[in-house]
């Protein structure tokens, strides 16, 4: 995997610092590149004639701020730092030794640069440091957070302390943190950009999920080469339909709803008894308003005897059993709940929770909602670039599921098949004209795709 786009924890991340420095970078060089990187962000945002004022705290977060006041100060910013906390490392020391600019106690300007703490933060902010960061965000309508915002886990994206301030850009060092992309913090993060310091690619890191590249069917494709699936439908036909909806959108080439009773369907969607007999079946999809009685049970034991590569989602996930055997699983916080019982599966953040599920019960896990994690029985994981907050509306779940199912059948990996899902369905929001409903959002599902040609 190339080191562009990886997230990666504060120990992965302190592990790729230790080999850059392994092999000869010394910290001071490593913060000047992360300094001088971030003021370039700064820059942008202030040039020469915003007033900017910079937050260091004790830690390498401020040291990378001494730079940064440095490197505007020489641009012919208006700069001005407020010290914290002394700096505690020696590459701080230095950094802080370099600033040949004004150290005021406390500041009113336009940009503030909070370089309070970073990834060394392990517990919330003191009373001091909490007033200092609320009076200072006060007086700056725009506020940078460097690496990020002060106060929260850069692991786990929790908030240490209540009432933290917002951010308009928040300015990665060296990669992407689990944070970045983790409700609460990255809902106050604003814009994101990325200062590479030349680390190289850990493993086991995570990686965000990108754009993804298909191909329009061969020459002498057919529809049941191309995939073909066959969509669950059980007490409520509706969420089963715009499920099969957004797979016909979604690459597959041919998609047929099956239910016990007849349903009133558009003209191109075959509508016929479950028969999963059929070997150009390439998968399956079971869930979405399905029900939780013994009908739905049976549908969903029906469908797992069928032994295809099967993608599960909402009453399906409530119905299973530790025994089943599934493809991709794509629970919301309430489901995911539901299916940790099952497993018996847990951790602090979702990222964790997401892994070790996938791990616990063998299935591809898309743990869905403002930000969703994709994780594999093998270890991989990545995360959603933020969506739409339109998406919090009935039924985009089953638009999720059926994009999901599209791709699994259409001969993707699950996790391939899982990200691409993703990724098409927060596309289709991010081009749908908000307020939408989901009946609206599966129809820019076609265009979604159409963008990865
Ligand atoms: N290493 C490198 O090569 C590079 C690192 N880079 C930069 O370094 C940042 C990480 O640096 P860091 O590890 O020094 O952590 P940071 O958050 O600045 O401060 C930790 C300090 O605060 C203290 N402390 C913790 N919590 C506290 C609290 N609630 N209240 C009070 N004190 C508290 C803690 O000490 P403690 O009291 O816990 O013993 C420690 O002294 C990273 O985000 C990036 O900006 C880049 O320049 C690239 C190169
Ligand atoms: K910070």
């Amino acid at each position: 995997m190339s080191p562009a786009g990886q997230i990666l924890s504060t120990a992965q991340m302190r592990g790729a610092e230790d080999a850059l420095i392994a092999a000869g970078v010394s910290v001071e060089a490593l913060m000047q590149r992360a300094g001088q990187g971030a003021a370039d962000w700064v820059w942008r945002m202030a040039g020469a004639q915003r007033r900017v004022t910079v937050l260091c705290g004790p830690g390498n977060n401020g040291g990378d701020g001494w730079i940064i006041a440095e490197t505007l100060r020489q641009r012919g910013g208006q700069v001005a730092v407020v010290e914290a906390a002394a700096p505690r490392s020696a590459a701080a020391q230095v950094a802080k030794a370099g600033f040949r600019g004004a150290v005021v106690e406390a500041a009113s300007g336009d940009v503030l640069v909070d370089c309070l703490y970073g990834t060394g933060l392990t517990r919330g902010l003191g009373e001091s440091d909490l007033a200092l960061l609320h009076g200072l965000a006060a007086r700056h309508a725009y506020r940078i957070a460097l690496d990020v915002p002060s106060g929260i886990s850069s692991d786990t994206g929790a908030a240490w302390n209540d009432g933290l301030p917002d951010y308009h850009l928040t300015i990665a060092l060296g990669a992407w943190k689990p944070a970045h992309g983790l409700m609460p913090a990255c809902a106050a993060m604003g814009a994101m950009r990325l200062v590479e310091i030349g680390c190289a690619a850990v493993e086991g890191a995570g990686r965000w999920i990108a754009r993804p590249e298909f191909s329009a069917p061969a020459p002498d494709a057919h529809k049941y080469r191309r995939g073909m699936l066959g969509v669950v439908a059980g007490a409520m036909s509706g969420a089963a339909i715009l499920a099969a909806t957004s797979a016909q959108g979604a690459g597959a080439g041919y998609v047929k709803l099956f239910a016990h009773t007849p349903v009133h369907t558009p003209p191109d969607l075959v509508c016929a008894a479950p028969d999963y007999s059929d070997p150009r079946l390439s998968a399956l999809l079971v869930g979405p308003g399905l029900g939780r009685d013994a009908q739905g049970f049976f549908a969903l034991a029906q469908a797992v005897e069928a032994g295809k590569p099967l993608v599960l989602d909402a009453d399906a996930l409530h119905l299973l059993t530790k025994g089943m055997r599934a493809t991709i699983a794509t629970p919301h916080e309430g489901e995911l709940a539901a299916m940790e019982q099952i497993f018996g599966s847990g951790g602090e953040d979702k990222i964790t929770r997401a892994r070790a599920l996938a791990q616990a019960s063998g299935m591809v896990i898309v743990a869905k909602g403002p930000d969703t994690v994709v994780a594999a029985p093998d270890g991989r994981w990545a995360l959603a670039p933020r969506a739409s907050s339109w998406l919090s509306t009935a039924g985009t779940g089953d638009v999720l599921a059926g994009a999901i199912a599209s791709r699994l059948a259409s001969g993707a990996t699950p996790f391939d098949a899982a990200c691409q899902g993703v990724w098409l369905h927060g596309e289709a929001a991010r081009i749908t004209p908000a307020p939408f409903s989901a009946g609206e959002l599966v129809k820019s599902i076609p265009s979604a795709y159409r963008a990865c040609l």
